[in-house]
């Protein structure tokens, strides 16, 4: 993704529009809309379908562990009967010696079931983790670039390791420890039936009560938890934010601005994470109360039965013991719904993601291009950013092939709308581009942007070596190749000074490099890549003049053959380019070579600071811009 256009489009509502126009067109539905639908079921469904068969061996060990661990749970109950009959009850000391022996090996065994479930479960959802992180990342870079707009580059990520973590946790919530827990509740179950069936009955009676009674809470955490993710995205991009703008921060003493305003979002997170956990913990009391309702209940029954109809001890602490063990996966059980749901809402944002349409589908969609000439042609092309005012007005220009181009204009003017507008970055309201005469709508998109080289003015480098980097422009270049670029660029002017030179590391994001080198680096990958036309927007601001003229002379040199379209700031990057065009307000409002423009052109002379009636001299500047220079 090209970082210059990226720029631009942080501030509009783009993201909101494209995400609203798909959910209106019936393709997704929104995390809200998909929550309520049915207790998320279909969603659930779907989680589960697409991420738990390719794991499924595993998962299978660890079911196969939860049931050995489930009838050793039923194990330990039912050895109370037999351990309280035989040695308290019949007097038999001798028992005592193969009845500890027997709750040795079953406890054992369940130890061990316990210990390999737990690890076959981690690494299930480790794996599903990793998955669901991935296909998101993957989807994400595929996405038309206004859904970036309106969102900070570290809420998206931030996004993308919720939302997994949580899909996760679905999924082995659901067909892991709820499936385990429902194991232990059978086989306990049945220690109890096969005690006291009368008694097992009006305990299981009691439980759609306290299920009841969660439901409420269930709710209300689910409301709690739609703003969770929110909050946590934007602490991490608050956090970002300082840590890209450090020099900033400090260069204008805003320390205590940026820590206020990460501790209030901080603080609001905090609020959330009581609030969740204040509404959850009301859990605790409901089936402590009900559980204890139950014992209470059955000692009554129990000394009733015990000493006036004949039942053993045993039987009733074998009931008692089985109740007690039961307890526990049962509340957990009664709290699923709660659990999951407070989840749901990340896998609801998910799926919407996943299910963004990628603008890459548009990639192989269209014509293939080839022997292109590099012929630019806007016919009366109009674009507005969604809810602003338009940044085009029906431009109509062309480009011939091999020419070498200026745009010129002030800030705001539309270059670098024109610019994402020719790599379909964005597509026209109205009006056609046309590369070597053909509309580019019907050219596949990546032969678009295979013909097309940009160096934008934010460079973007990959932590690796300048090699690496410059290699981006086309992987299959030979060294040979990525020198003679490097050359081109200038960049083995730095880099042979360097101890490693291209195989210097840039570190993460170029940060060993200066902005000058990191520009130049930028130039030589887009050299390399060898498309037939090259734009560069705002490509060498960073370079010292030495540099510049340097690159730029190479750049518009007639030998280089290719098409060039530069925009600049500096009189001294374009005066020399064939043809500068001069827009204004989103319009063509000149065109012409520097000598003519700096004549006739009223907004050419106040974007250069050209007075009217100076002397032009070699290479189109005034006098006192050339003194000044
Ligand atoms: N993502 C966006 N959302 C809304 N409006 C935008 C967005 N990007 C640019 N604009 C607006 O579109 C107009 C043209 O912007 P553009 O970036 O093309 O100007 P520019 O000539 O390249 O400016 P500069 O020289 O400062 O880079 C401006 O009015 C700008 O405010």
């Amino acid at each position: 993704m090209c970082d210059g256009a990226e720029k631009n489009f942080h501030g509009s509502t783009g993201a909101r529009v494209v995400r609203e126009r798909y959910i209106a067109s019936g393709n997704g539905m929104s995390a809200k809309k998909r929550i309520s639908a049915a207790l998320a079921y279909p969603l659930v469904k779907r989680l589960i379908v697409e991420n738990l068969p390719p794991h499924i061996k595993l998962y299978l060990t660890g079911l196969l562990c939860s049931i050995v661990a489930a009838a050793a749970t039923g194990a330990t109950a039912w050895i109370m009967s037999v351990m309280i009959n035989s040695i308290y009850v019949e007097r038999n000391a001798a028992a005592a010696w193969g009845i500890s022996a027997v709750i040795v090996g079953i406890f054992l065994v369940k130890g061990i079931a316990d210990y390999c479930q737990t690890i076959t479960t981690g690494k299930v959802r480790r794996a599903i983790v990793s998955d669901l992180q991935n296909r998101q990342f993957s989807r994400m870079v595929r996405f038309d670039i206004n859904r970036f707009a309106n969102q900070h580059p570290a809420k998206f990520v931030s996004k993308i390791m919720f939302n997994a973590r949580a899909g996760a946790a679905v999924i082995l919530t659901l067909t892991s420890s709820t499936v385990s827990d429902v194991l232990k509740l059978i086989a306990l179950a049945s220690v109890m039936v096969k005690q006291d069936p009368m008694m097992s009955l009006i305990s299981v009676a009691v439980l759609p009560l306290l299920f009841l009674s969660v439901g409420a809470i269930t709710r209300k955490l689910k409301a709690l938890a739609r703003g969770e993710t929110e909050l946590a995205a934007l602490v991490q991009s608050i956090g970002t934010e300082a840590v890209e703008g450090i020099r900033t921060i400090k260069s204008f003493q805003l320390e205590d601005k940026a820590a206020a305003s990460f501790a209030k979002a901080v603080r609001k997170m905090e609020r959330r994470g009581i609030q969740i956990n204040r509404t959850s913990a009301l859990m605790s009391p409901l089936m402590e109360t009900g559980g204890g309702f139950i014992i209470g209940l059955f000692i009554i029954y129990a000394s009733w039965q015990t000493l006036g109809n004949g039942k053993t001890p045993g039987e009733f602490m074998a009931f008692i013991t089985a109740f007690m063990l039961a307890y526990e996966p049962a509340k957990r059980l009664a709290r699923v719904n709660v659990d999951i749901q407070k989840q749901m809402v990340a896998v609801g944002q998910m799926f919407d993601l996943i299910d963004t349409p990628e603008q890459r589908q548009l990639a192989t969609a269209g014509e293939h291009l080839t022997d292109v000439e590099g012929g630019l042609r806007f016919e009366d092309v109009a674009f507005s950013y969604e809810g602003n005012s338009p940044a085009l007005h029906g431009v109509s220009f062309e480009v011939r092939p091999r020419e070498k181009l200026a745009i010129a204009g002030r800030s705001g003017a539309g270059k670098t709308t024109i610019v994402n507008l020719i790599l379909r970055l964005i597509e026209p309201d109205r009006g056609r581009i046309l590369l070597d005469g053909k509309d580019i709508t019907k050219i596949s998109l990546a032969d678009v942007r295979d013909n097309i080289a940009l160096v934008s003015q934010d460079v973007f480098l990959f932590e690796g070596s300048i090699r690496d980097n410059i290699r981006d422009g086309r992987p299959n270049a030979s060294d040979q190749e990525i020198e003679s670029a490097a050359d081109l660029a200038r960049v083995t002017s730095f880099a042979s000074s360097l101890e490693n030179g291209l195989d210097t590391l840039v570190g993460p994001s170029g940060t060993n490099l200066s902005g000058g080198q990191k520009q130049r680096v930028a130039i030589a990958r887009a050299l390399l890549k060898n498309a037939p036309v090259i734009v560069y927007d705002e490509a060498t601001s960073a370079l010292d003049g030495e540099n510049e003229r340097a690159v730029m002379e190479a750049a518009f040199d007639n030998a280089f053959q290719r098409t060039v379209i530069c925009i600049a700031h500096r009189l001294s990057t374009i005066k020399a380019a064939d043809r500068i065009l001069v827009f204004d307000a989103g319009m063509l409002a000149d065109s012409g070579t520097h000598d003519e423009l700096a004549m006739r052109s009223e907004i050419y002379r106040s974007i250069f600071h050209l007075e009217a009636s100076a002397p032009i001299v070699e290479g189109g500047e005034t006098l006192r811009q050339s003194v000044l220079r």
